[in-house]
């Protein structure tokens, strides 16, 4: 062999070894990567923090342009669970929660194997949210816990060869079964949590948690010179529905009276059971006017809504609110203080609406 060829053939055989170092020190790089960010899912203490993790630190880190979740939530918990650490009505748009593990059995059927491929609108465009422009090839990971489906991650590229359905799942498949035990660690954390600020009977949250709620409202009130108002909200001669109906009569009243209030309140907003037949709400950045409406949309609603007892006879279910708006507050006084001061208020103009022929808002002054 010539020396000229020879040459050539050195040239051409460095040339591939350096080709195949940049490789491997890419490969390192990006495991590097990985697991730092295995780490930091494994160390997520909430439940934001892990969906942070994954809808936003990982696409950056591996330069994915669309990362989206989604989660089986067939009784609304995680829904209720988000919704509680969720503040000022945020939304997280690339989280999915699906009411049943329907659509991914369909998508993954029996095998829950990762699905490597080109992005197919018809059956994959409603786990990606609608994106600025639809991914051209994805990879969609089944997250499964003890042999149940509780979710789905989804990674889309707008280059079309990125995930290749001839390509190995190893890596992300340990990934999927890293996110679902992390998953199923923060949201049941999150339970406990909650559990211990929610009234069982209705399901809203119970004053624990509205004295807490409480502070961090005036406090941001004050912080943004925004308006408080503070809803005092009390049933009716409930006593008479217990008397006459039974218990479980004025339990099935309470729990349709604390649905009906929450469901007409924004995500910001905060409803609990204050005792007994006794609810409080609080509407962060509502001024005295639009307050007065929303009480009175309330009222109403409550007393037009049908509720029957068991034996079929209807009840009649009204409500009585008392409205107080958190006032000027001198620096530096106790927030509790405050907070003790508002409902105070609350309940003299709650008296005063019981007082005037109940199925009434009065309001007064804080
Ligand atoms: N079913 C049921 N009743 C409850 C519960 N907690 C408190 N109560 C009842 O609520 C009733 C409250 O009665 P009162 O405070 O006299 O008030 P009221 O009959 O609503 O009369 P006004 O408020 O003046 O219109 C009492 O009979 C309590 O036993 C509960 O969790 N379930």
């Amino acid at each position: 062999m010539q020396d000229s060829q020879l040459e050539a053939e050195n040239l051409h055989l460095r040339r591939q070894l350096e080709a195949l170092l940049r490789e491997a020190r890419a490969n390192e790089e990006k495991m590097r990567r990985f697991d730092e960010l295995e780490h930091r899912l494994i160390g997520a203490r909430s439940v934001l923090e892990l969906l942070r993790l994954l809808l936003s630190d990982y696409g950056h880190a591996f330069g994915i342009e669309s990362v989206t979740l989604a989660l089986v939530d067939a009784d609304g918990e995680t829904g209720r669970i988000l919704d509680s650490e969720l503040r000022d009505g945020a939304v997280l748009n690339d989280l999915v929660l699906l009411p049943s593990a329907a659509p991914l059995e369909a998508l993954y059927g029996t095998a829950r194997k990762p699905w490597l491929g080109r992005f197919e609108a018809p059956s994959h465009a409603r786990f990606f949210n609608a994106p600025p422009r639809p991914p051209r090839s994805v990879a969609l990971l089944p997250l499964s816990r003890h042999g149940e489906l509780i979710g789905s991650l989804h990674f889309g590229s707008c280059d079309a060869e990125r995930y290749d359905p001839a390509a190995g799942t190893n890596l992300l498949e340990r990934l999927a079964s890293i996110v679902a035990v992390c998953l199923e660690s923060v949201l049941n954390q999150e339970r406990v949590k909650l559990a211990g600020l929610t009234d069982l009977l209705t399901g809203v949250h119970n004053r624990r948690y509205l004295e807490h709620r409480c502070g961090v409202e005036i406090a941001q009130a004050r912080r943004y010179k925004h308006a408080l108002a503070c809803l005092f909200l009390d049933i009716d001669k409930f006593k008479q529905i217990n008397d006459a109906h039974g218990h479980p009569a004025g339990d099935a009243v309470l729990r349709a009276v604390g649905h009906s209030i929450q469901s007409q309140l924004r995500a910001g907003d905060t409803i609990a059971r204050y005792g007994g037949e006794e609810f409080v709400v609080l509407l962060p950045q509502t001024a005295a006017q639009h307050a007065r409406e929303i009480a009175e949309r309330i009222r109403a609603r409550i007393a037009a809504m049908p509720c029957t007892a068991d034996s079929g006879q209807p009840l009649e279910v009204t409500i009585s609110i008392g409205l107080a708006m958190l006032g000027a507050v001198p620096a530096g006084q106790e927030p509790a203080l405050v907070a003790a001061e508002l409902m105070a208020a609350a309940d003299r103009a709650l008296y005063r609406a019981k007082a005037g022929g109940r199925n009434r808002v009065e309001f007064e002054a804080a």
